[in-house]
């Protein structure tokens, strides 16, 4: 017996566009999002993958790529369950900020230990700054962090994982969780049991489908799982990878 689970980052969101640290901040699919998140759900119905119940985060990003795949695969009816536990990690005071200026302010180093390294967080954001939410009413009664390392988005994904998705994936349903590139990160060190190393190098491209069949024990049959367009998912983890390269 095995459990299927899929994963999907959002479509292309306006800060992708743009280039800017995101994290947090409920910034929109664009027109280009929208297409791929409509893709990924054909890509689902082709392929025959169709979800039971899907998990998303709070962001409207992640929502609307969930609604539009779901709606091309014709699953649009299924359960949905939301938390901020599948939520982007946040990216402290780099949020709202350009990638590429980052990286030219403060070196390819500094800027690959931000976006990639495993237990460093970015600087605090403060928390009067329009790019944070702390007086955000979806939030309320839940902990706001300032920043987060990839660790400390395993640390919360974990026991959500535990508790809310593996019991569905028990129970035999095909499990979407439609998140953002380092919430997904954070699974899928998880699943496949990557080092911090080897974590650092996975990038998750937008909007194509990531399948796992996982066994008894939740460990994935096949390492790494299944794109549903290998190609294309090769091609935009190359994008996110080189994202903040461009000279402006
Ligand atoms: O800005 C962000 O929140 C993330 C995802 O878009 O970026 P990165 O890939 O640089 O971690």
């Amino acid at each position: 017996m095995t459990y299927r689970l899929v994963l999907l980052r959002h479509g292309q969101s306006a800060w992708n566009k743009t280039n800017q640290f995101t994290g947090w901040v409920d910034v929109p699919l664009t027109e280009q999002g929208v297409a791929e998140a409509k893709h990924g759900g054909e890509l689902l119905k082709e392929k025959n993958v169709l979800p039971d119940i899907v998990f998303t985060s709070l962001l409207r990003r992640a929502i609307n790529t969930a609604n539009y795949a779901l709606d091309a695969a014709d699953r649009l009816w299924i359960p949905v369950k939301r938390s901020w536990r599948l939520n982007e990690r946040h990216y402290g005071a780099l949020q709202g900020k350009d990638k590429s200026q980052i990286r030219e302010e403060y070196g390819d180093e500094q800027f690959m230990v931000w976006r990639r390294s495993y237990g460093t967080p970015p600087p605090d954001i403060n928390p009067d700054s329009e790019f944070a939410q702390n007086h955000d009413p979806r939030y309320a009664g839940e902990p706001v962090p300032e920043a987060e390392a990839l660790a400390n988005v395993v640390t919360r994904v974990t026991p959500y994982w535990e508790s809310e998705i593996v019991p569905e994936l028990k129970s035999g349903k095909t499990v979407l969780i439609a998140a953002h590139g380092n919430s997904l990160r954070a699974i899928v060190k998880m699943l496949d049991g990557l080092s911090e190393e080897e974590i650092a190098k996975v990038n998750i491209p937008t909007g194509i489908p990531l399948v796992y069949d996982l066994d008894e024990n939740m460990k994935p049959v096949k390492p790494r799982g299944e794109y549903l367009d290998p190609e294309a998912a090769a091609a935009g983890a190359a994008a996110v990878a080189a994202q903040g390269q461009a000279k402006k």
